[in-house]
């Protein structure tokens, strides 16, 4: 007995020595390594605010407690890198990632795609693919590209092109009249997360069948964190679900503990995994229950040779994909045209000029052509896109071999990843890059032409939101489209008031992994 306790006690000391040794290496051999390497590049920033363990997490920290936006820090210019820097180091979790900065640098990242830098490779490396990633395993957006996950992407493309999306128009009026109508019957609405109520039902509509929920009595089995059990309908199915994923992805033990992603035996890896497994059976049904041939999957089914395994993943990534981010976005739009009363009556004035009038009938009157002619429309949209993006950066890629970008060497396997705040907000491309000013991106105005006198001058890779080069954002034609018609309708349907302490709040922000929730009154 003894003997056998003595092994046992044995055999947790050696774990914990293990434990130890595991987090020296991530905590500071890995990261340390990392930042004596770059240091010696005078184009390379490497933060000063490096803290052991918590690697560059604290200035996000910081600002999520002291009320700003998670990503604030960036904004501020006292953060600012200088015009010289092509790249920066940052790491939040265990592996160091390479935040490709300049034009220049993105330029030559976007040159080497796919040759010698491409898509991280998920599903090779699956403790690294948390959150959608891992749900929609298999999905093209987990594999580098090779022939056939570019016919996979380009057949989706098209699909979500400006011509085929256009047609889904009566869609959305339908979902925000939905919205709309359940709004009005609430006290206080938590606007994100009826948004992104709306944008699932837009999307489970296009993808799997506009007869997804025929009688609305369709509910489906949902494990909740008290290990309780309710039924939701798919579409707060789905909200539930991502918000659970993304927490599941920045809790700091998948960061430091990538293996929780593939065993899953523990809470919440463990109940998120069997409500995916549930999710993926609640699709399976919709799809076999629907008559609608001019869904997504039966579109893709048919004409082509791709198979349910490769179909499926593929449109669940999208739908994981397209509707937080779009939501998040139009709270952003909401917030800014209630700050900023000019801009909502210059904005109403034009709308009401392309007979999109308030109470209008907007099914008839909000048209693709119509939203098309709407220029200040654009621009608030772009706008809000560019001070608030969704998204701090793009999505994992990796070095496939041996490069060099702007002179600094890339060993094989170093992770890259093309930043969007710090490029939307710098104080180098954009006059006043704080500041909610939608004409910035009309060449006729005023700000655009007194930006040009101060050589603040934007091109296409100031502007990053939706990423660049050939795995850049396939939803960005939709989500443009759903955040006009979105903002045409809201605005001449509804007044809102939003809380005074978010309004007055100068360093709020709504992107994903942020911890505003604002709340609207809706009338
Ligand atoms: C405002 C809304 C949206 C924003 C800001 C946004 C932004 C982004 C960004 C930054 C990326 C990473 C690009 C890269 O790694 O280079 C991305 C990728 C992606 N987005 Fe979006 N997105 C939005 C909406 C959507 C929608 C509506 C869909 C689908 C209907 C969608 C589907 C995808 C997919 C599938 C990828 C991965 C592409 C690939 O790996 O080839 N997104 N998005």
């Amino acid at each position: 007995m003894v003997d056998l306790l003595w092994i046992l006690l044995k055999i947790i000391l050696y774990l914990l020595l293990a434990l130890v040794v595991y987090i020296g290496y991530i905590g500071f051999y890995i990261p340390i390594k990392a930042r004596r390497k770059y240091s010696q590049f005078k184009n390379v920033h490497v933060s000063q605010k490096f803290i052991p363990l918590l690697g560059d997490a604290g200035p996000y920290l910081e600002d999520t407690n002291n009320n700003r936006a998670h990503y604030d820090h960036k904004r501020r210019i006292e953060h600012q890198m200088g015009p010289d820097i092509d790249l920066k180091l940052e790491q939040l979790g265990t592996t160091p990632m390479l935040l490709v900065i300049s034009h220049k640098a993105l330029k030559e990242l976007l040159s080497q795609i796919p040759t010698k830098i491409d898509r991280f490779n998920f599903d090779k490396h699956k403790a690294k693919r948390s959150g959608f990633l891992k749900t929609a395993a298999g999905c093209f957006v987990n594999s580098p590209s090779t022939k056939r996950i570019l016919e996979r992407r380009k057949n989706l493309a098209k699909m979500l092109s400006l011509r085929s999306v256009s047609k889904h128009l009566p869609i959305i009026i339908k979902c925000a009249e939905f919205l709309l109508s359940k709004m009005k019957k609430q006290k206080e609405v938590n606007i994100t997360e009826e948004i992104t109520l709306c944008t699932n039902r837009i999307l489970v509509s296009i993808l799997f069948g506009q007869d997804f929920d025929k009688k609305g009595e369709d509910s489906y089995e949902y494990v909740q964190a008290d290990g309780t059990i309710t039924y939701l309908d798919i579409c707060s199915y789905f909200s539930k679900f991502a918000l659970e994923m993304a927490e599941e992805s920045t809790n700091p033990l998948t960061l430091f503990f990538p293996i929780m992603n593939i065993t899953n035996v523990v809470n919440p890896w463990k109940r998120n995994h069997k409500n995916g497994q549930s999710l993926y059976r609640a699709v399976k049904h919709i799809i076999a229950n629907s008559q609608d041939e001019d869904s997504m999957w039966s579109k893709i089914s048919k004409v082509s040779d791709f198979t349910d395994q490769e179909i499926l993943p593929d449109l669940m990534i999208l739908l994981l994909a397209g509707s937080e981010t779009t939501a998040d976005n139009f709270t952003s739009v909401l917030y800014y045209l209630k700050k900023y009363p000019d801009v909502k009556a210059k904005l109403m004035k034009e709308l009401e000029e392309n007979d999109i009038t308030p109470g209008c009938n907007a099914l008839e009157k909000i048209t693709v052509e119509n939203i098309q002619e709407c220029d200040y429309l654009s621009n608030v949209v772009k706008e809000s896109l560019r001070i608030d993006p969704p998204l701090l950066f793009s999505l994992s890629y990796e070095a496939y071999a041996d490069t060099e970008i702007c002179g600094v060497p890339i060993e094989k396997g170093t992770v890259l990843l093309q930043t969007i705040i710090d490029s939307n907000t710098n104080h180098s491309d954009w006059l006043e890059p704080n500041v909610f000013e939608p004409e910035r991106h009309n060449p006729e105005s005023e700000f655009y032409n007194e930006s040009k006198k101060k050589e603040k001058i934007q091109n296409v890779y100031s502007r990053r939101t939706f990423g660049h080069g050939p795995r850049s954002c396939p939803g960005m034609i939709l989500a443009t489209l759903e955040l006009k018609i979105f903002t045409a309708y809201f605005i001449t349907q509804m007044e809102y008031d939003v809380a005074e302490e978010d309004l007055s709040n100068d360093h709020i922000g709504f992107g994903i992994g942020g911890k505003f929730n604002p709340k609207f009154k809706i009338y």
